[in-house]
């Protein structure tokens, strides 16, 4: 369905007792909420192309394990174990406005220089460690672009329809919107099974083997989850490696299956962010990202939906922090080993970031003269 944004659609509700009466097409009424800048949510999950949303009245508070709030819920890249935030559908219109937040400030992009420049330090720090990784992100961003930002989205969300789809706004986050590969935990309602994935390491064919590099950096992330299940007396099955696709790109992936049926939250917190978008030791990374990068915001952290039928999270990646008014910022990321070469890590966030930046040059009413087209520098 999100294919045909035009069309007539059943909507469902994350809450059974709201029920939504949409006066519009799907793509009208994302625009009449960002206009109205009110909180509120779209997703859709991996394969299934009907979207869920709340448009028409919601709320922002915090999802805690004792409180069963149902609906859709973020949590920031770095992540001191508090509750995240949830937007729950209500009765009343609410009164909050997404534009309270205030001017959002996106960072600039990150220019090629600088991203060579802290890539070759990073890995040299790795090397001087003998191991370790850290994930390093760069931005594209225009702060005046202005973009339809709903036909943009739907076009994004119609290339990945294997990934958790999102859109969202609150005053707190502003507006975000992302396609995530990666699963950081499922657990169906009644069930103690739970469900998370290492993802990490990526290669930009079809055709070669996965090399020690990626290797690597794929493995600090499986013995990281597996050391966080551990902790918590969590006896953990990981399954056959398998790629998991990204348009043209490939991801190494291990299943993760577990039974537990404790409280999820302090779960979540303690894997995110795992390795895959911090690093190893992940304290030292984390402090490395914050140095060299500065804010990531919400990129990096988890999405996710709680609902009758269970908790599903993803990790908030393939994403982008947008305001309603015009300006974007996009995030895109890689780990870095004492193996990684500046130029083959620019071109894997190109690769990772394609599509996104395809989609919004499409939908661009007015480029801004500070960035009139995504023309990146090719790396020398
Ligand atoms: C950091 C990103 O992706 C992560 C890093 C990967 C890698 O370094 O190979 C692969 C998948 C993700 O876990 C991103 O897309 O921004």
């Amino acid at each position: 369905m999100l294919q045909n944004p035009q069309g007539k659609m059943h909507l469902k509700s994350a809450n059974p007792k709201i029920t939504f009466v949409m006066k519009h097409p799907l793509k009208e009424s994302v625009g009449n909420a960002l206009r109205r800048r009110v909180p509120m949510a779209l997703y859709a999950f991996p394969g299934i192309d009907e979207p869920y949303c709340f448009f028409e009245a919601a709320t922002v508070g915090t999802l805690n394990d004792d409180e069963h709030d149902f609906g859709f819920f973020y949590a920031p890249f770095i992540n001191k174990g508090e509750a995240p935030r949830i937007i729950i559908p209500c009765d009343n219109t609410d009164s909050m406005s997404v534009d309270s937040v205030g001017d959002i400030r996106f960072p600039v992009s990150t220019e090629f220089g600088l991203y060579k420049e802290h890539v070759s330090a990073i890995a040299a720090h790795h090397m001087a460690q003998s191991g370790g990784k850290t994930v390093y992100a760069r931005r594209i961003s225009d702060p005046e672009a202005v973009v339809d930002w709903p036909s943009m989205a739907f076009d994004y969300f119609s290339a990945f329809p294997d990934t958790f789809r999102f859109m969202f706004a609150t005053p707190d986050a502003g507006c975000w919107l992302g396609a995530s590969p990666e699963l950081l935990i499922r657990r169906d309602a009644g069930s103690s099974l739970l469900t998370t994935m290492a993802l990490a390491g990526t290669l930009r064919d079809n055709t070669s083997e996965w090399d020690e590099k990626n290797i690597e950096e794929h493995d600090y992330v499986t013995r990281f989850i597996l050391d966080v299940f551990a902790s918590l007396g969590i006896e953990a099955a990981v399954s056959g490696a398998e790629d998991v696709r990204f348009g043209s790109i490939r991801h190494l992936c291990h299943r993760i299956t577990a039974h537990y049926s404790g409280p999820i939250i302090p779960l979540l917190n303690a894997l995110s962010p795992t390795p895959a978008l911090s690093g190893s030791p992940r304290a030292e990374a984390i402090d490395m990202i914050s140095l060299l990068e500065g804010h990531r915001s919400l990129y990096g952290g988890y999405v996710g939906v709680n609902s009758p039928s269970g908790i599903r999270a993803f990790v908030n990646l393939r994403s982008m922090n947008f305001n309603h008014k015009g300006g974007y910022c996009l995030y895109a990321g890689g780990g870095i080993t004492s193996l990684s070469q500046p130029s083959d890590e620019w071109l894997e966030t190109e690769a990772k970031s394609a599509v996104l930046r395809r989609c919004i040059s499409a939908h661009t009413i007015n480029p801004s003269s500070a960035y009139p087209n995504p023309v990146y520098e090719t790396p020398s």
